[in-house]
């Protein structure tokens, strides 16, 4: 018997659907010893010569197994439905603790190996929660009671069955450690090759140009081998456990069955009884064969468990489910009334701001005091590193400030004051209008007037109404089927719509031809109007016009704002 006291903590907090459950799953249990009763008592009519009993003894067999198949198909569903449950709240945990910024710096964290987790990890634990956590409760339940109707019967064999239980359940804790350890083995070799895996198909275009394809093939396979091997190493720790079960289950059967014979034979009772002892000893066992078959079926899902708990799928205290968890908003941006619009906020200000990776040697910035108000362009230019897009992610609230602070109005910066579009722009696969309604969580969405003032603004209208389906023209996974200059005005069109009153623009228009590149610049200028414009850019052409050039190097600013 083991207790992943993780998963035992996400069941208690369905109490209802756990005790539905177990509750039904005893009453199958019980149709098997009310069988196991009918059956001793038909073999004993047969014995004294009574077939009116012997037909009434087959009749309630019949309907025994009758109640039985219908009871077993409502467990079987209420069990599916408390896996499923602590599935959805594992996952909905796992998924609002994965969506953060933070995770963006985490120099640690693969997709792939989140991938998994929340994929193959979650449903993993399906097995021990919907079958093996009932079929614990039914162990506790009814063998003690089997257990004490054997020892009334017969003590000797009473004693037997209790034995042979206890060794069943206690035994193959003795390598509980080390079945830990080829778990986390198993789990982190699964994750190693879905990291890879992924990580190849992302960047197969490289991969090909630099001829590496055969490498990478060579690579995964090797992978997969070790993970062959991990599998193998746990499954045969799990089949000793279901080994050790079996021995328990056998010897103690083969006891109780000697103590019936030693019962007939000392003629201490009558046939009825022998049969009972003999039937219900075996019956004593099922909950525990039931134990070894639910863990051996889901204990490879079980090796999931640290990697879970390593990306927060699992709540921090107890308490019932329901309580608060649907619905909630993603960590990182706690829900607030609707954020100004863009003609309300006047100035950003970042005063004496210093900030440096963990782990780095150096600061990447040094005591930066700018102020960007809204009614013209500010830029900023500066080498590549200087430090230009850690100084846009302290402002988007991605990275904390070591030192000074940034303000809008005299206030902290909220996640939704402030829109981006960054030097790569990510589009999701989706419609164009899903990607450009996607800044606006719960608001209604726009309509098309809306949607066409901002492509027209960003420069992409013509090209997206010469689109088959318009803004309902389907984009591909990260807008691969969009060139890089339409994905960056698709990204700025959307950053648009979101109207927040700051506005930060890394490289605008490093994809885009100079004409294309003098409308977008012609618009961030109009933009600034009535929001606060930050721009990153190299170009020496996107620079004119602007108010405030500002130039960062290593992190020192060389020329503040007025
Ligand atoms: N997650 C990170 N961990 C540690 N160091 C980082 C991390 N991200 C960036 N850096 C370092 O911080 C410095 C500034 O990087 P940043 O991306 O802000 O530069 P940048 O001015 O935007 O450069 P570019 O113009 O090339 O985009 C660089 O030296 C970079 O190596």
């Amino acid at each position: 018997m083991m207790i992943v006291r993780e998963l035992w903590r996400e069941a208690a907090r369905f109490p209802a659907a756990l005790a539905w459950s177990t509750g039904l799953l005893a009453l199958v249990f019980l149709t098997h010893v009310a069988q196991a009763v009918a059956i001793a008592w038909s073999m004993s009519a047969v014995l004294r010569g009574r077939p009116e009993d012997v037909l009434a003894a087959l009749a309630l067999i019949v309907g025994i197994a009758l109640a039985r198949t219908v009871l077993s198909l409502v467990q079987a569903s209420a069990a599916a439905g408390l896996g499923g449950r602590v599935r959805q709240a594992l996952r909905r945990r796992a998924m609002r603790a994965a969506l953060v910024p933070e995770r963006l710096h985490d120099t640690d964290a693969r997709d792939g190996s989140m991938r998994s987790a929340l994929g193959d990890g979650i449903d993993g634990t399906d097995a021990y929660v919907s079958k093996y956590i009932p079929a614990i409760a039914q162990v506790f339940l009814a063998c003690p009671v089997i257990v004490a109707a054997l020892a009334v019967l017969s003590p000797a064999a009473g004693l037997c069955v209790a034995a042979g239980i206890v060794l069943a359940l206690l035994g193959p804790m003795a390598w509980k450690r080390m079945m830990a350890r080829r778990g986390l083995d198993h789990w982190d070799s699964y994750e190693d090759l879905g990291s890879d895996l992924l990580e190849s198909l992302r960047g197969m275009a490289t991969l090909r140009t630099l001829g590496d394809v055969p490498g990478t093939r060579r690579r995964l396979h090797a992978r997969s081998e070790a993970l062959r091997r991990a599998t193998e190493r746990v499954m045969r720790v799990s089949l000793a456990e279901t080994a050790v079960i079996d021995f328990a289950v056998q010897a103690g059967v083969v006891a109780a069955a000697v103590a019936a014979l030693g019962h007939a034979a000392a003629g201490q009772g009558p046939a009825i009884e022998v049969y009972l002892i003999l039937l219900l000893s075996s019956e004593a066992f099922r909950p525990v064969r039931d134990l070894s078959r639910h863990w051996h079926a889901g204990f490879l899902g079980l090796t999931a468990i640290p990697g879970l708990a390593r990306i927060g799928a699992f709540a921090a205290g107890s308490g019932a489910a329901g309580s608060g968890a649907p619905g909630e908003g993603l960590a990182g941006a706690p829900p607030h009334p609707a954020g100004p619009t863009a003609e309300q906020a006047g100035e950003l200000r970042v005063t004496g701001l210093g900030f440096g990776y963990p782990g780095a040697r150096d600061d990447v910035l040094h005591d930066l005091t700018l102020t960007a108000r809204r009614g013209s362009l500010t830029a900023i230019t500066g080498e590549s590193g200087a430090g230009k897009s850690t100084l846009f992610d302290l402002v988007l609230g991605f990275l904390t400030p070591d030192r000074g602070g940034i303000a809008l109005d005299g206030r902290p910066v909220r996640p939704d004051d402030v829109a981006v579009v960054s030097q790569r722009p990510v589009l999701f696969a989706g419609s164009v209008r899903d990607n450009l309604a996607a800044t606006r969580p719960g608001a209604a969405a726009p309509d098309d007037a809306d949607l066409a003032a901002a492509c027209r603004s960003a420069g992409i209208l013509d090209e997206i109404r010469r689109l088959p389906h318009g803004f309902d023209t389907e984009v591909t996974e990260a807008g691969t089927n969009l060139s890089g200059g339409q994905r960056q005005r698709l990204a700025l069109a959307r950053a648009l719509l979101a109207r927040r009153p700051v506005l930060l623009v890394d490289e605008p228009t490093s994809a885009l031809d100079a004409a294309r590149a003098a409308e977008v610049v012609d618009t961030l200028h109009r933009v600034a109007r009535d929001r606060i414009v930050i721009m990153i850019s190299h170009r020496p052409e996107t620079l004119t016009g602007a108010a405030h050039v500002l130039r960062l190097d290593a992190g020192h600013l060389e020329r503040s704002a007025p």
